[in-house]
């Protein structure tokens, strides 16, 4: 694990997380946490249930304000977009509808035809949906239409939670080749999940989150055991 303290580290950091801590209603949500993610890497927070990992994406971005520690960003911090764990899409209208509402909210120049919408519609196969009410959509594709809302915001960095949380297999591989592409083009990805398999494909770093403290952080290019024993056998260390 990485704890670069240098000035120069956050040229080659997204993010530097340095001693993070957060208490909500009384209780140490988030606790002494550290973590650097790459610049251009895909980075996967993972962890049980109520370990804090929304919570620490919502103080690496900005929704929720640090008690302790500092975290300081290579880009500005308002060039990261989130994926909420929930979709807060308008069921009642399009989808093309909702690109151009949340456009708008995002003052976002999509113009009449917008190359990026079609481009990110194409590539999550939802181009031929656009025209349906969200209503009508499967939670798959109103993932996906989330998703593409925050692809549509062209930030450096990305944070997704929740992801592919009950999306089929079919569209986790489309989601799958879209970070990849956004890898590609230099971006940098944060996300949480609880698809571990899904999280060993992807990512390049992973950190296991326990009781909001940062048990062990694994470089995932030259990991290769099974990230679930490997996440049980870390927790069951620490009971
Ligand atoms: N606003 C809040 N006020 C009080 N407690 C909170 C608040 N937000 C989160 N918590 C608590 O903080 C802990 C961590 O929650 P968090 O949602 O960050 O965990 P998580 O790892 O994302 O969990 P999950 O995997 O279930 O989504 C939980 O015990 C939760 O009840």
């Amino acid at each position: 694990m990485v704890h670069p303290q240098s000035a120069s580290a956050i040229e080659r950091y997204a993010i530097l997380v340095s001693g993070a801590g957060k208490t909500l209603n009384g209780q140490k949500i988030i606790n002494n946490v550290s973590l650097a993610v790459p610049r251009n890497s895909i980075y996967a927070i993972i962890g049980p249930n109520g370990a804090g990992k929304t919570t620490l994406l919502r103080l690496m971005n900005g929704l929720l304000t640090l008690d302790e520690g500092t975290i300081r960003y290579a880009n500005d911090e308002h060039q990261i977009a989130v994926l909420l764990e929930n979709d807060y899409l308008f069921e009642a209208k399009t989808g093309r509808e909702n690109i151009r509402d949340f456009g708008i909210y995002f003052s976002l120049d999509l113009g009449q035809s917008s190359s990026a919408v079609d481009r990110y519609s194409s590539l999550l196969q939802l181009d031929s949906a656009l025209d349906n009410k969200v209503a009508a959509y499967s939670k798959g594709m109103k993932r996906k239409l989330s998703l593409l809302v925050t692809l549509l915001r062209n930030t450096p960095i990305l944070m997704l939670d929740e992801l592919t949380s009950g999306v089929d297999p079919e569209s986790r591989r489309v989601m799958r080749s879209v970070l990849n592409q956004l890898k590609e083009e230099g971006r940098t990805v944060i996300l949480t999940s609880h698809d571990l398999a899904e999280v060993q494909k992807i990512s390049d770093w992973i950190t296991i989150l326990n009781g909001g403290t940062v048990v062990e952080t694994i470089n995932n290019q030259v990991f290769e055991g099974d990230l679930e024993q490997r996440l049980f056998d870390v927790l069951e260390g620490i009971k």
